[in-house]
């Protein structure tokens, strides 16, 4: 069958999005994909919701299904919104409904998005993560990884590791590649692997960079920086509301709001479409899929000229 994929990114983290139905062979579909296009980090498919204008599914470019995906449901925000004509629309994950909003923006030359992330939790069962029969673990050195890197676990509703590391540590990413990787391997601490993140405090906000389950170096996460910034926020590192958070594929912005029980938060920035194409998906062998056709949009431009100045404007770890 002939599937219209559009190829979309959030901050540079980069999908095959397309209108499915619930089926059990996305995994081999991403797989696939992804050694067509190694660019992309996965796939998003768009599927009717009863109770949500739509719902979204996420597949990591080795197979894995993921929960949530922040970058990813920007841009499935801007389709359902664009398609229903509105404003904003409700959207059904693996694990809740959230909330999504079109923004607008100055220059207007770049499609803007706001998500929901949530459900956020703190308990090691939620991750999940298993260490010394600890429930929580949050700015604490894990000792067998190093001394000096306060670590933090958190769900939002996928697995997150987080540790605020020295700027040397962010321009040599060795130390991270080698924990992320034994941690997305068979290991005692986290039984369905986990997104690892360095976070550094930069002038005006905090840079981030992510080591993702089922992706491996991503140039963002959404969730993740989502995750960093509250992080941040609970550290002293950065003061909670609008967070600006620099990673290697642009900039957005996370809310972070928090009360005595409850815990808000809001990740807003571009869902850029690069391409349309038509992909040809042989179900009978899967080897025989292939794109017949793309159209590029003319869209990264105004990107390219954004993270131009994102650059020039961070001189980020002097
Ligand atoms: N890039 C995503 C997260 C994708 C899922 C992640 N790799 C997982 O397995 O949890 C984002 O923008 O949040």
């Amino acid at each position: 069958m002939e599937i219209a994929l559009i190829k979309v990114h959030g901050s540079m983290n980069t999908f095959y999005m397309f209108e499915g139905e619930e089926r059990d062979d996305y995994a081999q579909l991403a797989k696939h994909i992804s050694t067509i296009d190694p660019d992309i980090d996965g796939i998003l498919v768009i599927l009717p919701s009863t109770r949500a204008h739509a719902k979204m599914r996420v597949f990591n470019n080795d197979g894995s299904e993921a929960s949530m995906c922040g970058n990813g449901l920007r841009c499935v925000a801007r389709y359902v919104c664009e398609q229903q004509n509105i404003q904003k629309a409700v959207i059904e994950t693996m694990k809740a409904f959230l909330s999504v909003r079109k923004k607008a923006v100055s220059n207007g030359e770049i499609a803007t998005y706001a998500v929901e992330i949530s459900p956020v939790s703190f308990l090691l069962n939620s991750v999940p993560m298993n260490y010394l029969n600890q429930n929580e673990w949050i700015n604490k050195p894990l000792p067998f990884v190093s001394k000096d890197i306060l670590f933090s676990a958190v769900s939002v509703p996928n697995p997150h590791l987080i540790g605020i590391v020295p700027a040397t540590l962010q321009n040599d990413s060795s130390h991270q590649e080698k924990w992320a990787q034994y941690f997305n391997s068979d290991n005692e601490y986290f039984p369905d692997g986990v997104n690892v993140s360095y976070v550094t405090a930069v002038e005006k906000g905090i840079f981030v960079r992510t080591y993702e389950r089922g992706v491996g170096f991503t140039n963002a996460c959404g969730t993740a920086m989502t995750a960093s910034a509250l992080i941040s926020c609970m550290s002293g590192l950065t003061p909670y509301g609008d967070v600006s958070v620099y990673n290697p594929g642009g900039l957005v912005k996370c809310t972070i709001a928090s009360s005595e029980n409850k815990i808000d938060l809001e990740l807003s920035g571009n869902a850029t479409y690069l391409a349309y194409s038509t992909f040809y998906w042989a179900q009978d062998d899967i080897e025989k899929s292939r794109i017949l056709f793309v159209k590029n949009s003319q869209e990264q431009v105004s990107y390219n000229k954004f993270i131009e100045q994102v650059t020039t404007r961070s001189n980020l770890f002097s």
